[in-house]
């Protein structure tokens, strides 16, 4: 699906260099390992190259997303952080909290083939990406939070997560068994209990790039109907509105890892920086063996987002405790 265009690269080998945070995502099913050290490199070459960026225009990624059929550029942030990081391993269930219009997702199905799950939730409709379920709601409702989880139970019941797996070592896709039609029927009927881990924990990865939606007060020539995202603004403009809105936002999602994440899964949030950061890093600190501030170097740089990566979730902390 994702062709790499090489050949429209200028050969200086920067182009070239970029492109393979692109190339590590598509790769994902045949190789692992290799990709993702040229996507670190990549990310790398890419934050020394600002001079070559300004040449090309500010909207480098956003061209690049295009060629690479990715719904925006805000793909490359997360390939830029799962290349840091490796977030994302075969098999597993990721929530992409503002999923819209979907090239996290995108980036999720692809890291977590085949067998993985993806479930996006955003507060506006939006066409969802091939091979991700997703529900329309405002995430800071509690009745919202609560659909997923029961959402995620019962698509548990109905088919049992297969673990989710590391690339074998010559980096061949290792093709986990699907359970036959009868193991899925037979499954269907067994009660919730025997099926179903009872704490209800049943996520890998949170992620979370949620910004509150803002009145339109631009860009109103474009006027689409069918395509609500670009006619939504992401941020306010007023620095402590973007960041109160974000630090409830953000604590909407930890909540719902608190509740739904597994022990050693990981927690990905953006946030605008404020006054309230440091609070909510202190409670990630708690709960996940590692955090790490991060700015992408895909992330505009007069933006004040930002995101917290949080890895391995300890099991004995929730946010309640805290
Ligand atoms: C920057 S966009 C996400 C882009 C996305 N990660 C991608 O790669 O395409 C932020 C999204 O958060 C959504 N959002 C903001 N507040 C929300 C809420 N309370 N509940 C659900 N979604 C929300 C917005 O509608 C918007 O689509």
């Amino acid at each position: 699906m994702w062709a790499l265009v090489r050949t429209a690269a200028p050969r200086n080998g920067r182009l070239v260099r970029v492109s393979a945070v692109a190339a590590a995502f598509q790769s994902n099913s045949i190789v692992v390992s290799p990709f993702a050290r040229e996507a670190k490199e990549s990310a790398r070459y890419a934050s020394s190259n600002s001079r070559w960026k300004q040449r090309q225009g500010n909207d480098f990624f956003a061209r690049e997303a295009k060629v690479q059929g990715l719904k925006s550029r805000a793909a490359f942030k997360l390939l830029e952080m799962d290349a840091k990081y490796k977030l994302f391993k075969r098999g597993q269930t990721v929530i992409d909290l503002g999923y819209a219009p979907g090239s996290w997702s995108q980036v999720a199905v692809e890291r977590t083939k085949p067998n993985g799950r993806v479930v996006g939730i955003d507060i506006i409709p939006a066409q969802p990406p091939k091979g991700v379920s997703t529900i329309q709601g405002n995430f800071l409702s509690p009745s919202v939070q609560q659909l997923v989880k029961d959402y995620l139970v019962e698509f548990a019941q109905k088919s049992p997560a297969l673990p989710a797996v590391e690339p074998s070592e010559d980096g061949e896709p290792i093709v986990a068994e699907r359970p036959s039609y009868i193991d899925a029927e037979r499954s269907e009927s067994v009660e919730p209990e025997e099926t179903v881990e009872s704490d209800g924990k049943l996520v890998d990865v949170v992620l979370s790039d949620m910004s509150a939606p803002w009145m339109q007060t631009t860009g109103f020539s474009s006027n689409t109907l069918s395509n609500p995202y670009s006619r939504m603004m992401n941020t306010s403009g007023m620095s402590f509105r973007d960041h109160a809105g974000s630090m409830d936002l953000c604590l909407a999602a930890l909540q719902f890892a608190s509740d739904a994440l597994k022990t050693g899964g990981h927690f990905v949030c953006k946030f605008y920086q404020g006054s309230e950061d440091k609070d909510l890093e202190l409670k990630l600190k708690k709960m996940f063996a590692k955090v790490h501030r991060e700015k992408p170097d895909s992330s505009r740089s007069e933006s004040r987002e930002s995101y917290f990566v949080a890895l391995r979730r300890k099991g004995d902390v929730t946010l309640s405790g805290l």
